[in-house]
């Protein structure tokens, strides 16, 4: 199915900027006259609040499986809809951080690859990284905003975890975009984004297709 939006994911470690550089990116591409819907996971709806509100006691396979119910449901009341009304969709945190945060609850990734196998996939998942200690500091700077980003170790377990993730993803055909922001500020690391996404969605991405899938 060709769509005329382009769905663009931010994920990475917590705290290593997704957010502050997602706006960026929404003004920069507002300010070429693209139409843009920003949004984020879990989502703002019942579903995504209440994962939200109870992921640092739920945990493992359960918190996999809420993220993933809440991520169908955004697809069908929020993602599609604005993509196939021409918007440019821009997600912070989507499939690459299941692909690491459950893992760091200690899911495996074919449970994770399962369980998202019918997903939208997006036409650029960007992953951003920085030197853990960068993390730590940004972290330290803005305050943990979960039990994810309470650990001093986790931020360079979370870069090595998104470089399996970006070949999980690329195995899945989905095109990628790792970005080191360790001496980047947003905007620069917006102009990067803008320039490396792809001009509209005009490929179909076999959403079933697997890494190591023969079909
Ligand atoms: N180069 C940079 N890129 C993005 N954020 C940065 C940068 N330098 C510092 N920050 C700061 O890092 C902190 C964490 O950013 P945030 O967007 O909340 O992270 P995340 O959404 O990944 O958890 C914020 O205080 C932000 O201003
Ligand atoms: C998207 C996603 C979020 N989460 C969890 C991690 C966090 O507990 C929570 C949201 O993280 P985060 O976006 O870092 O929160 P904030 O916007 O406050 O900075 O959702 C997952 O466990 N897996 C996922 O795939």
């Amino acid at each position: 199915m060709n769509r005329p939006g382009r769905l663009i994911t931010l994920d990475g470690p917590g705290g290593v900027g997704k957010s502050t550089t997602l706006a960026a990116l929404a003004a920069h591409l507002r300010q070429h006259g693209a139409p843009v819907h920003t949004t984020a996971e879990p989502s703002d709806n019942r579903l995504g609040r209440f994962t939200r509100a109870h992921a640092d006691h739920i945990r493992g396979h359960a918190l996999a499986c809420l993220v993933a119910a809440d991520r169908y449901h955004h697809i069908e009341t929020e993602i599609r809809p604005r993509l196939d009304a021409a918007q440019d969709v821009l997600c912070d945190r989507y499939l690459a951080s299941t692909l690491v945060v459950q893992r760091l609850d200690g899911v495996p990734e074919p449970f994770l690859l399962d369980l998202n196998a019918d997903v939208l996939l997006p036409d650029l998942a960007v992953l951003l990284t920085a030197a853990p200690a960068t993390i730590r500091q940004r972290l330290t700077t803005r305050g943990a905003h979960h039990r994810f980003e309470q650990d001093p170790e986790t931020p360079a377990r979370e870069v090595r975890l998104y470089e399996q993730a970006a070949r999980t993803l690329e195995r899945m055909k989905v095109p990628v975009l790792v970005l080191d922001t360790t001496e980047a500020t947003p905007s620069e690391t917006a102009e990067r984004i803008a320039e490396q996404a792809p001009p509209y969605a005009d490929t179909v991405i076999d959403s079933h297709t697997r890494p190591d899938d023969p079909r």
